[in-house]
């Protein structure tokens, strides 16, 4: 398993099938801004709706091969096996992205379970292996890693910038940030004082900084 983090915006995405596992993967990739083209003879009323208000293109009807070849990525979701087979071989064999859904040896990603906080993401993955705790980490994982985590990334990516700014190198950087991002401060985070922890890491930055003109 190699993990990758896919920037999905305007990319073309092919779902196979209109039926309710093709529905929440066209909604995972609309919310990436993917665009996303469905071939399916049929689809789910929510599905429908998406393909009237133009979010989605549909072509009604069943999978003719080739259809993969203009796609970034495609995402099989039919109830057809023979589909799943030919379009497995078409699109490896073209180097393209590939999730058959629920059949992780056709496919040459799997979908993980997913705890988002703003630019926090934590994905879970068992290799196939046991995708029922990988729901349960995530709502165990969801209930620590909360909106407070979402305001810090916000926070720690300003200071980020700040640090960039007042410290020249790379390496004294990566220094910074090793003495400086400890549990104390994380502590804080945990206590939903955001703002006090920001103060903190702000605080040493500009020892950090005051010492770096000292020596
Ligand atoms: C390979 C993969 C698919 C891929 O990537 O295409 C896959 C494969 C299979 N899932 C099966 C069953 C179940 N899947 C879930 C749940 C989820 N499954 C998800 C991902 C993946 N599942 C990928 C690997 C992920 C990993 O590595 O852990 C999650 C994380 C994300 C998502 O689906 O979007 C989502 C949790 C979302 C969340 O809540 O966070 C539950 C639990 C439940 O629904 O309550 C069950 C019932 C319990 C059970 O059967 O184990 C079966 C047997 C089907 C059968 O028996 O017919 C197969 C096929 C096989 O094992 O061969
Ligand atoms: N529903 C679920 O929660 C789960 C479903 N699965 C599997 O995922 C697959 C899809 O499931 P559902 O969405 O529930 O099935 P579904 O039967 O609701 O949808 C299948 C869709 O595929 C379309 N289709 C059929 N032949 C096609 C072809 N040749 N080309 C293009 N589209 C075609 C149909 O028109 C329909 O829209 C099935 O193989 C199912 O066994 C696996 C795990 C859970």
């Amino acid at each position: 398993m190699y993990p990758i983090n896919l920037d999905l915006t305007g990319q073309a995405c092919l779902v196979l099938g209109g039926g309710s596992v093709a529905e929440r993967k066209v909604r995972r990739l609309l919310d990436e801004g993917a665009v996303v083209t469905v071939i399916a003879p049929a689809l789910t009323p929510a599905l429908q709706i998406l393909a009237e208000e133009h979010q989605l293109s549909w072509q009604r009807r069943t999978y003719q091969p080739g259809d993969e070849t203009t796609f970034f990525l495609i995402i099989c979701a039919t109830d057809d096996e023979a589909v799943s087979q030919a379009v497995s071989a078409a699109a490896k064999a073209q180097g393209k992205l590939l999730n058959v859904c629920d059949v992780p040896d056709l496919c040459n990603f799997t979908l993980p379970s997913i705890v988002r906080q703003g630019d926090l993401q934590l994905t879970i993955s068992t290799n196939g292996k046991a995708p029922a705790f990988s729901r349960w980490l995530r709502k165990h994982l969801e209930q620590h890693f909360d909106e407070r985590y979402g305001r810090w990334m916000a926070e720690l990516a300003a200071i980020r910038k700040e640090g960039q700014a007042l410290l020249a190198t790379s390496r004294d950087r990566q220094a910074f940030w090793r003495q400086a991002l400890t549990d104390d401060v994380m502590d804080l985070v945990e206590n939903n004082e955001i703002d006090a922890a920001s103060s903190l890491l702000r605080k040493r930055l500009a020892a950090w900084e005051r010492k770096n003109h000292e020596t």
